[in-house]
């Protein structure tokens, strides 16, 4: 039996229209709304036929629906959930794919305090956004990670699994403070690395830009695609995670300071005994099988 029969979606960019392709994919019967503020986006939405219906409210567009999947930006996450309070159905369950937790939990909370919300976030994405650039299968054999506060209601925390269950996730439960910490080492300050150098070197007068694109080859061309990532998705990272993000960045600057001293003073084992460790690290992950983008978590789809 389906989790869900009438889902709305609200945000149709990488995210959520991903999720409306995976919906019509794995779950035909489910009556889908769709609704985004852009006026562009709702009529790209219709001529890509992702929907059952594409209202022009927010409001209008969780009228019936049994879970309403908030996929905007995270700082607008909390307007998104005011625009609907007066229409939601009481049993709805409100869900949302941010990439920042306890900020998210916290404004929907706020804006809903009746609802059942049970936050969550795919870990899955690329660089592109918009409804184009959405894709049924992005979520497949990838993490799904949800964070229902104390006293969620068990059967509501359930029916959301089976929902990302459907589309071949691989469902985690964890606290939002926690999640916030984990992903700051293994998503969020990655992407601010990938800013930091891709605009260092951009920058560098003595380095045209010329040939930055000629000698970016390597390394340097998959910093580049991390670094072409939304601004505002990432902007509204930073600002809504900032506690865990901070505590990372200072233990990665002090680890910097360590290799700095190492290169000046020619201490070539710390150098050799960090780039051991870290090329394990690789290895086992690549064992894990999550270098693959769609690793087969032993499940039939
Ligand atoms: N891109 C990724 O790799 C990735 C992965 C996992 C989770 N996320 C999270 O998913 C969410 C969406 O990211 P995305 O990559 O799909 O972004 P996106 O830019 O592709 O799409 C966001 C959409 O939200 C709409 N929107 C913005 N404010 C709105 C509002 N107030 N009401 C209705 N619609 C509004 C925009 O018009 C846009 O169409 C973010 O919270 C992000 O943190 C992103
Ligand atoms: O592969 C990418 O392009 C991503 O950045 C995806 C990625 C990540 O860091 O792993 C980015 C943000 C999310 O919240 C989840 C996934």
């Amino acid at each position: 039996m389906l989790p869900f029969s009438r889902v709305t979606v609200i945000g149709l960019g990488l995210i959520g229209s991903s999720i409306a392709r995976a919906v019509r994919q794995h779950m035909p019967t489910v009556r889908l709304t769709l609704h985004d503020a852009d006026p562009a986006v709702r009529e790209r939405v219709r001529d890509l036929d992702l929907g059952d219906d594409v209202p022009d409210t927010a409001g209008a567009s969780v009228i019936d629906a049994d879970l309403v999947m908030l996929c905007v930006p995270v700082g607008a996450m909390g307007a998104v959930a005011a625009a609907i309070a007066d229409d939601l159905p009481a049993d709805a369950i409100v869900s949302d794919v941010g990439s920042a937790k306890t900020a998210v939990l916290a404004a929907l909370r706020e804006a809903l305090p009746n609802a059942t919300v049970i936050p969550g976030h795919p870990v899955a994405g690329t660089e592109n956004s918009g409804p184009d650039a959405g894709f049924a299968s992005l979520f497949t054999g990838r993490f799904c990670i949800l964070t229902p506060p104390d006293g969620a209601p068990e059967a509501a925390v359930v029916r959301l699994r089976a929902f990302w269950e459907a589309f071949g996730s691989q469902v985690e439960i964890m606290d939002a403070k926690h999640h916030d910490l984990v992903l700051a080492v293994t998503s969020h300050v990655p992407h601010l690395i990938a800013y930091t150098i891709v605009g260092t070197a951009s920058d560098l007068e003595e380095v045209t830009q010329s040939e930055v694109i000629k000698y970016s080859a390597g390394g340097f061309r998959d910093f580049t695609r991390i670094a072409a990532s939304d601004p505002t998705m990432w902007r509204d990272v930073f600002l809504n995670n900032r506690e865990a993000v901070l505590e990372i960045l200072q233990r990665l600057t002090e680890d910097l300071t360590m290799l700095q001293r190492a290169i000046r003073w020619g201490d070539g084992d710390a150098l050799f005994n960090l780039f051991t460790r870290t090329r394990a690290v690789r290895r086992s992950i690549v064992e894990q099988g999550q270098d693959d983008p769609a690793p087969d978590f032993g499940r039939q789809h």
